[in-house]
């Protein structure tokens, strides 16, 4: 390969001397309409694609893991990996636990590869053409032809790469603005932590390392990582394989669609680890591609959110468009607050309430952590049934009136969270949860639904969950029409840089995709909160609880 050679044909050079088959395929420039999508993997004939005989195949030796960058640094003999080596000790001795074990530190090693390779191509070390013997696979210059096409800065559009003031203003008012910048902040106090380790893989001393340059490495890592690590030891030969995260060149060329055409599939055959097939079609039947077209992957059924926060696109209409919310605990308003808590004529002060209530968010707490349920929950868009009639079914008849907007777990979490200390919420010293005077039998979902539905005022627990479900929707409803009026603002402020047309449209379609959702939300949960409000049962109970 010479380093006047287009880098894209060089890249196919070179995983085919290095024992990848990708006969019929080529690395091309992909857009659609006005939205690049840097390279993708397009047929370079008419090809028949069958869902068992592979399209493309990557060998295990092409595989980057944390495998890879450790024996690199232990075992390899060049100048470049002594400097990975003195770099991972340092960077071992910078971290503390528990980003030295596990995912974190995987993750760290891939962006160490990252930047090794990066600065041994800026520092125009030659790449090696012979084909790798294991040795030259731990030489930085043996990865130069995958570093070379990988997206630059300039080409990766993940709102923490933006610079633009006009196009971060796009997101107030969304659950990406805090994410931004919480990310941006944890990626520079890493980075300040790493620099002097960092700067050890640079022959020239480091001054190619910035923190745009970090954060770059973080987004091609996260928009590129397959967790491969079960499937390799289950599936691939590969029993010691202790890395999880891994980069495979060529399979990760392949851009998202939701009709994607072929899937990656870990292979039996030892020596060719990951191929490329054919998604599974009816009746096995083969899938005829014409010459120059693309071919897509699915990086699964993801919001918009997820899509635009790691990989920097958005999906017109996307149906996997969710809201998440952090568990609303009723006792955090007046324990976090001035709010004033329900009047329990229990107790008998101020202090006894406080205590109640922390009692009682332990219990809720350690119920929810015990079923698995942390930190967010998630609002799906409600499916409602097609029928040839306009007529919804009666919600208050129907198993989820929500229409699949919360799951079976979320719906649990809900009514938990708006459980009272006066509905009786405790624990046992033998550790079993009490709910309403009931013990539940087992610590499961189905179990804790189940008890729930014998209180006696279990349809007013309902209209508790819609009720503070449809204040969260309308707040957050609220923030996303003041972050309209912000980023207006923005845009029109000659000060600030322009963003581009496209970038302006993905955040555009990003804001109304959140705004469907919040509207479809607060609709439903209006209806149902006016439905439960009518039932006889909710009424009787209510006035009861005024009498
Ligand atoms: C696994 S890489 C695919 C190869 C990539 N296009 C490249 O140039 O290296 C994933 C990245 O490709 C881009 N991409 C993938 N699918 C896309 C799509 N449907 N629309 C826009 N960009 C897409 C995004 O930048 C994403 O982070």
């Amino acid at each position: 390969m010479t380093r006047s050679q287009d880098p894209k044909q060089a890249f196919s050079a070179w995983l085919r001397a290095n024992g990848a088959h990708l006969d019929s395929l080529a690395f091309k420039q992909s857009a659609d309409g006005a939205q690049s999508r840097g390279t993708g993997v397009f047929t370079n004939s008419s090809v028949t694609l069958h869902e068992s005989i592979p399209l493309a195949s990557v060998p295990a030796t092409l595989l980057v893991s944390m495998d890879l960058v450790l024996q690199a640094a232990k075992e390899g003999t060049s100048d470049s990996a002594r400097r990975l080596a003195s770099c991972m000790n340092g960077a071992s001795r910078a971290l503390a636990a528990p980003q030295t074990s596990g995912p974190g530190w995987e993750r760290t090693t891939l962006l160490i590869f990252l930047l090794w390779g990066y600065a041994s191509l800026v520092r125009g070390e030659e790449a090696s053409t012979a084909c790798g013997d294991d040795k030259q696979r731990l030489d930085a210059t043996f990865w130069a032809p995958y570093i070379r096409i990988l997206p630059d800065i300039g080409e990766i559009d993940t709102p923490v790469l933006w610079t633009d003031n006009a196009a971060l203003a796009g997101l107030e008012g969304t659950e990406l603005a805090a994410g931004v910048k919480a990310k941006r902040s944890a990626l520079l106090r890493e980075f300040e932590k790493l620099r002097p380790h960092l700067n050890l893989l640079d022959a020239g001393g480091g001054d190619i390392f910035t923190p745009e340059r970090f954060a770059w490495a973080d987004a091609v890592f996260w928009s590129r990582v397959l967790g491969l690590g079960q499937a390799l030891r289950e599936f691939g030969g590969q029993p010691n394989a202790s890395s999880d995260y891994h980069l495979i060149p060529l399979v990760d060329f392949c851009n998202h669609s939701p009709d994607a055409n072929i899937r990656w599939h870990i292979s039996e055959d030892q020596s060719h680890v990951v191929e490329l097939r054919s998604t599974p079609t009816k009746g096995d039947a083969p899938l005829e591609v014409p010459a120059d077209s693309e071919l897509f992957i699915s990086y699964g059924d993801r919001p918009n959110a997820e899509f635009l926060f790691i990989h920097g696109f958005v999906l017109p209409d996307n149906p996997a468009n969710v809201l998440k919310l952090s568990v609303p605990f009723l006792e955090n308003r007046f324990l976090n607050s001035d709010e004033e808590p329900q009047e329990d004529p229990t107790l008998e002060d101020d202090d006894a309430v406080r205590t109640a209530a922390l009692n009682s968010l332990a219990v809720k707490t350690a119920l929810l952590k015990d079923l698995g349920i942390r930190g967010m929950l998630t609002l799906a868009q409600p499916q409602y049934p097609v029928s040839d009639s306009d007529e919804l079914p009666d919600p208050t008849t129907i198993v989820d009136p929500t229409f699949g907007m919360l799951s079976q777990r979320a719906a649990c979490a809900m009514a938990v969270a708006v459980l009272t200390p006066q509905d009786g919420v405790e624990r046992t010293e033998a550790g079993k949860y009490v709910i309403g005077g009931h013990e539940l039998r087992e610590t499961t979902v189905p179990a804790l639904r189940a008890a729930l539905e014998t209180l006696p005022h279990w349809e007013v627990l309902r209209l508790r969950v819609w009720a503070v479900l449809l204040e969260i929707v309308n707040y957050k409803l609220c923030a996303l029409y003041e972050g309209e009026e912000t980023w207006r603002e923005n845009r029109d402020d000659g000060a600030s840089a322009p963003a581009s047309a496209a970038r302006i449209a993905k955040v555009q379609m990003f804001r109304e995709g959140q705004k469907t959702m919040l509207l479809a939300a607060c609709q439903l949960l209006q209806g149902l909160q006016e439905r439960w409000a009518e039932l006889d049962v909710v009424c009787s109970f209510l006035s009861e609880m005024q009498n």
